[in-house]
This record gives C-alpha cells, structure tokens and sequence, in this order.
C-alpha cells in the first residue's frame, strides 16, 4: 500500500507586494481550506519577526530556515501554500515546487511598489523601496515563471477578483 501523499491545494509565489498573503488569505476563506505562509513559519521556527532575523543573523541564515520552511510546507500542507518573495532564489526550493500547482501572482512595478510603500516590515526593501523593488522584480521575473504552473495578473485587481480567477484555473 502506498502512503498518502499530502500537497499544497495551491502554492502563491511572486513578487513582494503581488499579493500572496492577501490573496491566500482570501483564496483559502473562499475554499474552505487552510492558508500557510513560509513567512508565518520562519518566524515561529526563529522566535521573532523576519526583519529581526535580517539584522540579527543575516540574510543567509534566513534563507536557510526558508529553505527549511518550504521543504516542510509542501510536505505537510493540504491547503493554500504563500512562499517568500525571495523563495524562488533557491535552486533547491524551484527544484521542489516541480509538480505542484503553482500560480504566479504578476505586479508590475507600479502597483507594487505602491503596495510595499515604504517597505515596513520588509527588511530587503528598507532602503530605496522603488529601486531595490525594481531589481529584485528584474532578476526574479524568469524565476516566477520557471517554477509557475499558471500566472494571474492582479495589477488594478482586487484580492477577490484574483482569488476568484484562481478558483476557476482550480476547476480546470
Ligand atoms: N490586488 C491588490 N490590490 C490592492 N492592494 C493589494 C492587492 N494585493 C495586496 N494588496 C496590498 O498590498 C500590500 C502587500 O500585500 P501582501 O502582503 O499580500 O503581499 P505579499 O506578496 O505577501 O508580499 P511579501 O512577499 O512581502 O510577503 C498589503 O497592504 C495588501 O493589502
Ligand atoms: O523578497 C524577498 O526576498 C523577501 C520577501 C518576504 O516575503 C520575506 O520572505 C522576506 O522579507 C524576503
Ligand atoms: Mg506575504
């Protein structure tokens, strides 16, 4: 007999400020299932918010607890799965997502950038939040679409609207 295999539903991968948590959250409300965010987890395994981590041990070590959080995540998590912003870095955790359904949320810089604001609370984007976000949107876009089974636009959309769009690519 084979064991059950537990996945994601769903895993949300994009951009800081395309959304992810906001339309996991309501994407998973509208489904009845269980949201999760590697976010959530790094910073329960780590005892303390995500900038803490940046400035107490750097980026390096919060990339391994990610790597760390995603492996268990898509190992574990039935529902809608939110990664980092910065997950698809990782060869390891690109490598990983192959054969779960995973859907791109797109932004294009000015949606996002007005999304991150300042960039409280997102340790990468502290310092010149449009410039930074423009390069980490450069060097990232191949690796979205990489890893994506799926891509769903939200500039000018509401967190409903994408959800509700995503519910259908569900059904297909
Ligand atoms: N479609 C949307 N339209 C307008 N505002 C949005 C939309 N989606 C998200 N937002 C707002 O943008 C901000 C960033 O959204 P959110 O935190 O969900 O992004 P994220 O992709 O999870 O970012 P990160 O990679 O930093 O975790 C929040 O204030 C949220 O309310
Ligand atoms: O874009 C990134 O590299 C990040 C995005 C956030 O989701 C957090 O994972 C963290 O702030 C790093
Ligand atoms: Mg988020």
């Amino acid at each position: 007999m084979t064991a059950a295999v537990t996945k994601p539903l769903v895993v949300l991968v994009g951009a800081p400020g395309s959304g992810k948590t906001t339309v996991g959250e309501t994407l998973a409300a509208g489904l009845g299932v269980a949201f999760r965010d590697t976010d959530g987890d790094i910073e329960r395994m780590a005892g303390k918010p995500i900038p803490e981590i940046f400035v107490d041990e750097g980026e390096e070590h919060f990339r391994a607890l990610e790597r760390a959080a995603v492996a268990a995540a898509l190992a574990s998590h039935a529902g809608v799965l939110a990664l980092g912003g910065g997950a698809v870095l990782a060869e390891e955790n690109r490598a990983a997502l192959i054969g779960h359904t995973v859907v791109h949320l797109s932004v294009e810089l000015p949606d996002a950038v007005r999304r991150v604001g300042l960039g409280a609370g997102r340790p990468l984007l502290a310092i010149n939040p449009r410039a930074t976000l423009k390069h980490l949107m450069d060097q990232r876009r191949p690796l979205y679409t990489e890893v994506a089974t799926a891509t769903v636009v939200t500039d000018g959309r509401t967190p409903d609207e994408i959800a509700d769009e995503i519910v259908t690519l569900l059904k297909r």
